[in-house]
């Protein structure tokens, strides 16, 4: 059975089947799994009530899905999950974890007492064995904006290898959205941008009369980076719906008991959306996801669950929205239509971090169409 790197199935020589160059361990342990291994980051997840009232519900209000089922579970964490599958009912539930947690998941299975069901296992999904193929994969492998981390490459993997030709996805579909909104926050970020720069040429000043060196050749590269830090990088937010300033429209929809990773390198969408507010300031675009649990054709969830990371008032999550603002704002009211393209694919360097592209214009409700605007942003 061969392996997958980076979601792509590579032979024993770690060629993969697309061509494509494999992720390095070394660096992706010490970008990425290093947070996971603390139970401060879990906790945080834990803490999540949106979260976990939705995978909650999702099993217990599904238990055909898990009795007398074998369950797989990507990326355990605490166990959590795999805890929930075995109260459910489940006859086996492999517990798969990269990082040193696999540890505390342990300790956490045994004091639950469904280690006779529950097997952690330490190690990338990607290269582990099991014994048998599974009933069920569930997973929390979803990131900002639903894609970052790349986790689902993981998940897809999984799938491929180890899940039954009857299986359920634990959740079984997602979906990006997009929406226009207000926000102060792009005047904020604005005035960090040029506060910034204002102490730059203090310092180059500085460091001319005091060290009698001339640091001006650098301006230019100094502003392109702090640019890309307060204006060109998404922001975390949760933001109030009341921020939101026109029709929300869907960039893409998944199903992850079909979905491949060549689908989900790149994500290229147009984008409608009919303002809803009279007078009122286009700031930027907020992206956010769901997810559904709906089981599958032949054995539907009795009970479908949705997770919803949308603005919302009482029921913010620890994903908050992704916030992709313009500078400057434009003036929009009511009837207004935004037509755009979306463009989002994963960054070079880091496999785990995307690259945004927003190509939109404003077509007035008298008809008139403003400037075409285009912006890029970095999701870090
Ligand atoms: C978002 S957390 C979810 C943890 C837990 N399932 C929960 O719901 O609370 C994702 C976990 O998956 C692990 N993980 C990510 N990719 C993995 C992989 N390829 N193999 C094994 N574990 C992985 C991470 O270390 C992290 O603990």
């Amino acid at each position: 059975m061969g392996s997958c790197t980076n979601g792509v199935v590579s032979d024993q020589s770690g060629a993969t089947s697309n061509g494509r160059a494999s992720v390095d361990k070394g660096v992706d342990f010490a970008n990425y799994f290093c947070t996971y291994a603390f139970l401060y980051h879990q906790k945080e997840m834990l803490s999540d009530r949106v979260r976990m009232d939705a995978y909650y519900n999702a099993v217990f209000q599904n238990k055909h899905h898990f009795n007398g089922k074998v369950v797989l579970d990507v990326g355990t964490g605490s166990g959590i999950l795999a805890i929930w599958s075995a109260q459910a009912g489940a006859r086996k539930v492999y517990a798969v974890e990269a990082t040193n947690m696999a540890e505390h998941a342990r300790e956490l299975v045994k004091a639950n007492n469904v280690q006779d069901v529950v097997e952690v296992i330490q190690g990338s999904m990607e290269d582990v064995q099991l014994p048998e193929k599974v009933d069920v994969i569930i997973s929390e492998w979803m990131g900002y904006f639903l894609l970052r981390e790349s986790m689902f490459d993981s998940v897809i993997c999984a799938r491929d290898r180890w899940l039954k030709p009857t299986g359920v996805m634990y959740p079984s579909h997602a979906r990006m959205w997009v929406a226009p909104i207000r926000s102060g926050l792009g005047d904020q970020k604005q005035n960090d941008y040029e506060s910034s720069m204002e102490d730059w040429y203090r310092f180059t000043d500085e460091t001319q009369s005091y060290y009698g060196v001339d640091m001006g050749a650098l301006t230019k590269p100094f502003a392109e980076e702090q640019k890309k830090y307060y204006l060109q990088t998404s922001l975390w937010n949760n933001l109030h719906p009341n921020q939101v300033i026109g029709t929300a429209a869907i960039l893409r929809e998944i199903d992850c008991l079909t979905a491949s990773v060549s689908d989900i390198l790149e994500v290229r969408s147009n984008f409608l959306s009919t303002v809803t507010l009279p007078n009122t300031r286009l700031c930027g675009f907020a992206g956010w996801f769901d997810v559904h649990f709906r089981g599958r054709k032949e054995v539907p969830a009795q009970n479908e669950i949705e997770l919803t990371t949308a603005p919302s008032v009482d029921n913010g999550t620890h994903w908050g929205q992704q916030v992709f603002l313009l500078n400057p704002p434009i003036r929009v009211t009511e009837g207004d239509n935004l037509n755009g393209s979306f463009s989002m694919k994963r960054n070079k360097e880091n496999h785990r971090l995307m690259e945004v592209e927003f190509n939109s214009e404003v077509k007035q409700y008298s008809g008139q169409l403003l400037p075409p605007f285009r912006n890029r942003y970095f999701i870090e």
